[in-house]
This record gives C-alpha cells, sequence and structure tokens, in this order.
C-alpha cells in the first residue's frame, strides 16, 4: 500500500471530477464578504461490526490529503519533500468503510455497495440502518455524510473487499479492546472525525455488554 515513489504537486485542473474551489460572496448584518469554498461529493461512511468474530472491519488506506496535511504541518510547506524523512506511511488513515455519492442511486444502496466493494460483505439494504447525517469541512466544503450502521458476520463474505478499479484498500478488523484505544484521552492518530464518532456511537449504543 505505501508502495508510493514520487510525490509531487500540481495545479487543480478546472475539469476536475472529484473538487471545484470557487469564492461565494454574501452580506451580513450590511457588510459585503465572501467565503472561499470547495464542493465535493456528499458521502456515505458505514460503521461495520462482525458478530461472528466480535470484530470491527475498518479500512485502511493511503491518503494523498492526510500526507499533505501531515508535512505541511511539520514542515510548513511540501517543497522538497523527502521520502526518507517522511514515509508514504504517515498518510495512511484507518477509517470506516465509506464512499462519495456520485451516482443516480439510493444513498443507502451506495452504502451498500461500498460494503460489498471495500470489505467484501454482501447485505442487503434492509439490513443497513441509518444512524446520523451531518455536515463536514463546515469552513470549507459544508459536504454532506450520511453515517450507517450494519452487523455482518461470516456467513455474508462475498469476496475479500480491498476496492475496485485501482483502489488500494486493506480491510482491517479491530477488536473493541483496540477501538476503544483508538478514543482514549490523548489518542493521536490519522483516522477523521467522522470514524472516531462512529466508534463511539458503536461503543454508546451497540457493542455487546460484557460482565
Ligand atoms: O482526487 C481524487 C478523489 C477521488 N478519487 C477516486 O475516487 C474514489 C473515491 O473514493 P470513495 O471510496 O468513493 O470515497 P472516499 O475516498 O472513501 O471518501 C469518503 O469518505 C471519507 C471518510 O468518511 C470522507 O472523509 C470523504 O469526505 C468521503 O468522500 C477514490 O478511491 C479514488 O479512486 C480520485 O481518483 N481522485
Amino acid at each position: 500500500m505505501e508502495n508510493v515513489s514520487k510525490i509531487w504537486l500540481g495545479p487543480l485542473p478546472a475539469d476536475s471530477p472529484y473538487v471545484k474551489p470557487f469564492r461565494m460572496y454574501y452580506i451580513q448584518n450590511g457588510v459585503e464578504k465572501n467565503w472561499d469554498l470547495l464542493k465535493v461529493h456528499d458521502s456515505v461512511a458505514i460503521i461495520l461490526y462482525n458478530s461472528t468474530r466480535q470484530k470491527l472491519v475498518l479500512v485502511r488506506q493511503f491518503r494523498p490529503a492526510v500526507y499533505h496535511g501531515v508535512i505541511a504541518s511539520e514542515q510548513g510547506n511540501f517543497d522538497n519533500v523527502d521520502l526518507q524523512a517522511f514515509p508514504p506511511s504517515i498518510g495512511v488513515t484507518l477509517e470506516l468503510c465509506a464512499g462519495i455519492v456520485d451516482k443516480s442511486k439510493s444513498w443507502v444502496e451506495i452504502a451498500r455497495e461500498e460494503v460489498l466493494e471495500e470489505c467484501g460483505f454482501d447485505v442487503p439494504v434492509e439490513r443497513i440502518e441509518e444512524v446520523m447525517v451531518y455536515r463536514s469541512g463546515v469552513g470549507a466544503s459544508g459536504a454532506k455524510q450520511a453515517m450507517y450502521y450494519c452487523e455482518v458476520s461470516d456467513a455474508d463474505k462475498a469476496n475479500s473487499g480491498g476496492g475496485v478499479d485501482d483502489e488500494i484498500i486493506e480491510v482491517v478488523e479491530l477488536s473493541l479492546d483496540e477501538a476503544k484505544r483508538m478514543l482514549q484521552k490523548g489518542a493521536v492518530n490519522n483516522s477523521p472525525p467522522s470514524c472516531l464518532m462512529g466508534l463511539l456511537w458503536f461503543f454508546a449504543n451497540k457493542a455487546p455488554v460484557t460482565v
């Protein structure tokens, strides 16, 4: 996964299918203001719990934006990045199974497809429960994300997951203790807030009661 050998930046092409930057102007309290925005796709994310193995199912992947963010925080810019000093592994995240809403299907159907493509579980939409809907990137994109929960079992496993086309996604099973450690006070990890919130929701609402 971290077999990344060369990294460089370039200007955003105007026809990017993923990100469109623009400036919004508005008048608030009689004062003209503006705000620079990014239009990005809405998305779904799915908390997956494998009850056969009592494990949470997450995904690991190299995230260019996280790699960039880590280096920008550390060295203040992204010039002359030294791959020895900043190995690509620093841009690898642990996240909920997720996907962008870029097709005209219902959101829960898109969630079902992501569970199959990324994690290899074939479940009907009736078993996917909506948890909550929120806005991410409130400073830059305001994109909507719907979070779902689905309990799976080994019997639902249809393939090994890993994504489609040239996606490189590793399926990771976390014990509940390992997941709890991600939420401990002082924990530092690369996971997005949606993943951490999803884990908190799981522990508050779904985790098996242990005596
Ligand atoms: O610049 C880009 C952007 C996306 N892709 C492709 O598009 C896919 C989109 O992936 P998908 O699995 O549909 O969505 P995610 O990348 O998982 O991202 C969603 O899930 C994340 C975790 O919740 C959120 O942070 C994001 O905002 C949300 O879009 C990627 O894998 C790539 O194949 C590119 O090739 N280039």
